[in-house]
């Protein structure tokens, strides 16, 4: 919350000393007093990380994880001798005596037997039923004889026998470590015989989404908002290469925030007891009353490592660290805010924790002027429009409409970008990547006569044109 200028009655006693009031008084200079800069932000993400070391997860949450080690078979696959049709292990050739189910075979006897099923000690071949006859011999007995239309011989010695070791002999490498799970890998270790795999780390993350005028059904009342995050983040969190577990709602206070932040022990389905790696927040960030995130990180003995970013919007987000290792990403409550500081710091942390680089900054051509704004980095959503960027419309702070037409994120400097000038960009998690200078998108494909192979970053011979007019 930010509206709120007064402390909430659950502040503890004396919690507000004269630092902290002065720190309410905010001025919107205080942008171009935040600690780091857009470069320094990402950056001092990714350094505060180290990658998480590799671990066994259960079959049921490894789709899509990256095998750290070789699965091997355990035993031969199949592990025994089975049927592969319905019909009769037989022993020589017939007529056969028939035998209880899994008895011992003895020459010319047979057992019934199903698909899949044990081969009984004694068995040479199967009879498949269908080609299989039960009647009576002379005194009246039971004997099983070929018909229907069984080929002279049948069955041949072996015949729909499923060998023992046909897939895999114990000790063969089944999948290769580095791969990246698909659900026949998974299927494939569980024929095998595993119920965990061991895989790299990757990061868990747990979701509070804080704020009581926060609403995740119908449409708000005034003074109610509907809540962006939940149907958003999980997804863009696992598109950032982290795991989303749970997600806790909670109020504006301090107790719950506390509460929250103690908590280290997230939902993931199949792994209980694995403690998130990362804690998002969002809201209260800023320094009203209401806004506990840097108190309670303190409370819990954390270090701040990024405490706001010279950046519009997204400003006040705040990455700790705490004393078990866990961070503590806050986001913003604006929407579109947070979505910028997600990926200013979170995708930076998300990548170090999970073995990845840092994600790619590339440049594209402006479509448009954009003014100086000295002192901060300016995150625009852009769109795409005969190869160049123009900043996208609807890109409010508290606004999705913008972004959810974007292709990508313009990271404008703070002396501002010349029609035409390279910029630099970044992909959104769901997007394409940002195409090369030069190289042609879906739109800026040309339909007749264009020239290809134009130098890198060269805007067209004619000069630029600023498009950013024809954008809705
Ligand atoms: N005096 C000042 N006020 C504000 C400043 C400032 O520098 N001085 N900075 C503004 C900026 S910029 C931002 S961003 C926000 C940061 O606010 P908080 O992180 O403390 O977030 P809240 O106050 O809780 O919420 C802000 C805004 O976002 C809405 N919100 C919250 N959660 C959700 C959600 N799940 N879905 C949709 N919208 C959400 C909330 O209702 C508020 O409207 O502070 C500014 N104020
Ligand atoms: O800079 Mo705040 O982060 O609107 O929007």
């Amino acid at each position: 919350m930010t509206a709120e200028p007064h402390h909430g009655p659950d502040a503890p006693p004396g919690a507000e000393p004269q630092a902290r009031r002065g720190e309410t008084e905010h001025t919107p200079a205080d942008h171009h007093q935040a600690a780091h800069t857009w470069q320094e932000a990402r950056q001092a993400a990714f350094d505060a990380a180290t990658p998480i070391p590799p671990g066994p997860v259960a079959l049921r949450i490894a789709l899509g994880r990256k095998l750290d080690r070789d699965i091997v078979a355990l035993q031969d696959m199949p592990h025994y001798a089975s049927s592969a049709m319905d019909g009769w292990a037989v022993n020589g050739s017939g007529p056969w005596i028939p035998v209880e189910a899994g008895s011992r075979l003895a020459p010319h006897q047979a057992s019934p037997i199903a698909t899949g099923g044990l081969i009984p000690p004694g068995a040479k071949a199967v009879l498949r039923s269908e080609n299989a006859v039960l009647g009576q011999d002379d005194e009246g007995l039971p004997v099983l004889m070929t018909g229907g239309k069984a080929r002279p011989g049948e069955p041949r010695a072996g015949e729909h026998i499923r060998k023992a070791g046909e897939e895999a002999l114990e000790g063969d490498i089944l999948v290769k470590a580095g791969v990246s799970l698909n659900p026949a890998h998974l299927a494939l270790a569980a024929l095998a015989g595993y119920d965990e795999v061991p895989v790299q780390g990757k990061p868990v993350v747990r979701l509070v989404l804080t704020g009581s005028e926060v609403v995740d059904q119908g449409t708000p009342a005034p003074g109610q908002v509907r809540d962006t995050f939940g149907p958003q983040l999980p997804d863009v969190v696992a598109m950032l290469g982290g795991i989303a577990a749970g997600q806790q709602r909670i109020g504006d206070s301090y107790t719950e925030w506390l509460a929250a932040l103690e908590d280290v022990l997230p939902e993931v389905p199949g792994a209980p007891d694995l403690p998130a790696d990362v804690v998002i927040t969002t809201g209260g960030t800023g320094r009203s009353g209401t806004d506990h995130l840097r108190r309670a990180v303190a409370e819990l003995g954390g270090r701040l490592i990024i405490d706001g970013v010279a950046m519009r919007p997204g400003h006040p987000a705040v990455l700790a660290e705490l004393p078990d290792g866990r961070f503590v990403l806050g986001l913003p409550g604006n929407p579109l805010a947070a979505m910028m500081a997600l990926s200013t710091v979170g995708a930076p942390l998300l990548a170090a924790l999970g073995h990845h680089p840092m994600p790619p900054v590339e440049d594209v051509p402006c479509g448009t002027m954009i003014e100086p704004d000295p002192g901060r980095t300016r995150l625009m959503p852009f769109r795409l429009l005969y190869g160049m960027a123009s900043p996208a419309q609807h890109t409010g702070p508290g606004m999705m409409r913008g972004l959810a037409a974007a292709d990508g994120v313009l990271v404008v400097p703070p002396h501002g970008v010349q029609l035409g000038e390279l910029v630099p960009a970044f992909a959104l998690p769901w997007g394409a990547p940002i195409p090369r200078p030069g190289e042609s998108d879906a739109k800026a494909k040309p339909r007749t006569g264009a020239r290809t192979g134009q130098p890198k970053a060269k805007p067209a011979a004619s000069g630029p044109v600023d498009w950013s007019a024809l954008l809705g």
